[in-house]
């Protein structure tokens, strides 16, 4: 049997980020100024913490202006609201993510909602939501993106492709289902009411596997030559007993490769990806802000 090849997402980010470094200066040079993100972190998860650290660490190296808020996980949805209006009227900040989850008190929709459209480089907002679905420029949501272009650098043109999307949740599924649309595939969304996932998945092309449950997704589903994209980041008790964790995907990975013509793996798939789309969002956000016409090849 064949092994199928292993999609190097952190390889292609690290381009992508290696062009947006590149375009930043050109921005700098006409609006005289540098593109900004602010990052608003409420609580102190720590895995939440890392990712923060990390895109503020990524943003200042492509050479954009990092602005972290830390806020206790008491805080009030007023101020938070209050916050979120300080960062739209600020001229500096050209993109605004709120990371997710947020405490329970706190209304997550009310929050994305208050985000300035032109702001929202997570494409959370309903206004973007509407856009990609409707064919219109939109802030586009950053996983789903970096989906796209990964698939779009291994098959070409994704006309016509039977595309199956797992998870239908309104940060992933939702919009992977919109794009892949975009890009004429056929396109089914299945979820965990879906009969028979085995052989709806058995018959993509491509498959985009967003649910959250450790290698749920069986090599022997996989279409013998498929492209895999695993969104899964999920946290599992290590094989060996020794206290630690590991992070798997949605989909067994070792027993698909035997399956699959391209797969994404976890870690170094799509994760980094999703950094990279939110510097190429910010930057994209800054240039329609600033009048500018959007940077070719991003
Ligand atoms: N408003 C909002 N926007 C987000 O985009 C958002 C969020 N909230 N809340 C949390 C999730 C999670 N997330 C990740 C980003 C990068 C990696 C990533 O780079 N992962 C690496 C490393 C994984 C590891 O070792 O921890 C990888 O998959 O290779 C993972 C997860 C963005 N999120």
């Amino acid at each position: 049997m064949s092994i199928g090849k292993i999609i190097d997402g952190k390889a292609f980010a690290a381009s992508l980020r290696e062009r947006i470094a590149q375009a930043v200066p050109v921005f700098v040079e006409q609006a005289g100024r540098k593109p900004g993100l602010a990052v608003v972190l409420v609580g102190e998860d720590p895995a939440s913490s890392v990712y923060v650290r990390s895109k503020g660490k990524m943003t200042v190296a492509v050479g954009m202006d990092s602005f972290e808020f830390k806020r206790p996980a008491t805080i009030g949805q007023d101020d938070l609201l209050d916050l979120i209006e300080e960062l739209n009227q600020d001229e500096r900040v050209d993109g605004i993510l709120v990371q997710l989850p947020l405490p329970n008190h706190i209304d997550e929709a009310a929050v994305i909602a208050a985000i300035d459209p032109a702001k929202d480089v997570d494409g959370f907002h309903v206004v973007n939501a509407g856009r990609l679905a409707t064919g219109q420029e939109a802030l586009v949501p950053c996983t789903p993106m970096g989906c796209i272009m990964l698939l779009k650098d291994e098959l070409g043109d994704l006309s016509g492709k039977e595309a199956v999307v797992i998870g239908r949740s309104n940060i992933v599924g939702k919009p992977m289902a919109q794009l892949l649309l975009a890009e004429n595939a056929t396109v089914t969304i299945a979820h965990s009411r879906t009969h028979d996932l085995a052989s709806v998945v058995h018959r993509a092309d491509i498959v985009v596997a967003a649910v959250g449950r450790p290698e749920m997704i069986k090599g022997e589903w996989i279409k013998p030559g498929a492209t895999v994209i695993d969104v899964g980041i999920n946290r599992v008790p290590d094989d060996e007993d020794t206290g630690k964790s590991r992070i798997v995907g949605d989909v067994a990975t070792a027993e698909a490769l035997a399956h699959v013509g391209a797969i994404t793996p976890v870690p170094g798939g799509v994760g980094p990806m999703t950094i990279a789309v939110l510097l190429r969002n910010t930057l994209v956000a800054a240039h329609a802000r600033a009048g500018l016409a959007k940077p070719d090849g991003l």
